[in-house]
């Protein structure tokens, strides 16, 4: 297993870390998924965790928000055991379409993320103009103009387009300040100017505010020019460091056990080359256009040039 991450195992924690993962693993019903990841993380770098369908990348978050204990290694979030940090983490899970004729505001979906924990109790009036409830309109507010979501958040959100969507839920996510963001597919469904906004816009939140952003995703070129580090993870293994050491002929072929060929096009999008591993953990949400025996297919079932 390789792993170019110089900050690996067998040396003392660093206090600016967000995260660190020494020599993590885990486990689901007693089956290994990964192993060996090494990776630290500190605030306002994007790191993105890659590789097939089922290989274990939404776990990985799991392990992360500490739903899930890892099965060996060590695993820091914010200094301290997962689960331990929960107000510093904004979560993003994996896509879900909110039905066309839901009613509720896009504002309103950004407030769930201040008071989702006692949602459903309607604030007296006297309460609407307490400082606390006006400090909460103006972060959510101003969470919603960071996302670039001011002119349609307040349309219900089952009129909103998928990428208007992603990014009132993004402002969700971002609306108690955490210091750690964990996205999972944030750029699923989304058509192509759409994954490069929304790209665009999870660089800028980590930079401006200095998230750190922890990221899911199967296309690694839209994120490509922004990422300070991927996890690439393959059945039972996993390699970790700059996109640019990772995502290589040389490092994939070890990992994967048989060739595979990393080729980069014209304009700097990489296309991973080589059919190493059925699709047999495929879900059905995912575009089924594997099994070919083209490019990328056993990468990225969509293709890391798609
Ligand atoms: N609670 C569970 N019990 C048993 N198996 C599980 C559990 N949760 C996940 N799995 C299995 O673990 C594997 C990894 O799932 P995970 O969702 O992490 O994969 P993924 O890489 O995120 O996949 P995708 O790209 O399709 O979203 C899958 O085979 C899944 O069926």
């Amino acid at each position: 297993m390789k792993n170019t991450d110089t900050r690996a195992a067998g040396i003392p924690p660093l206090p600016d870390a967000v995260l660190e993962l020494r020599d993590a693993a885990v486990a689901v019903g007693g089956r290994r998924l990964w192993g060996g990841v090494n990776l630290t993380v500190r605030p306002g770098e994007f790191v993105a965790v890659l590789g097939p369908n089922g290989v274990g990348k939404s776990t990985m978050i799991k392990v992360l928000l500490g739903t899930l204990p890892a099965a060996a290694g060590q695993v820091r979030v914010l200094g301290a055991r997962p689960g331990g940090a929960g107000d510093q983490i904004g979560y993003l899970p994996q896509r879900r379409n909110f039905d066309g004729s839901l009613r509720i505001r896009g504002v309103d979906i950004v407030r769930l993320g201040l008071d989702g924990d006692r949602w459903g109790v309607p604030l007296p009036f006297a309460s609407r103009l307490s400082p606390r409830h006006r400090a909460a309109e103006t972060r959510v507010r101003e969470v919603v103009e960071l996302v670039g979501a001011s002119s349609y958040a307040d349309r219900p959100i089952g009129e909103c387009s998928g990428g208007e969507q992603q990014r009132l839920l993004i402002a969700q996510a971002l609306v108690r300040r955490p210091r750690l963001l964990l996205l999972d597919e944030p750029l699923d469904s989304l058509d192509l100017p759409n994954q490069a906004g929304v790209a665009a816009l999870i660089h800028r939140i980590c930079r401006h505010e200095d998230v750190a952003v922890v990221m899911v995703a199967h296309d690694v070129n839209p994120i490509l020019s922004y990422l300070d580090r991927v996890v690439y993870i393959v059945a039972g293994g996993a390699a970790s460091g700059p996109a640019e050491e990772v995502i290589t002929s040389e490092t994939l072929t070890r990992l994967y056990g048989t060739p595979v060929e990393v080729l980069k096009a014209a304009d700097g999008r990489l296309v991973v080359v080589g059919g190493p591993e059925a699709p047999a953990l495929h879900s059905d949400r995912h575009h089924s256009d594997h099994g070919h025996a083209h490019a990328a297919a056993a990468a990225s079932p969509r293709g890391f040039g798609s």
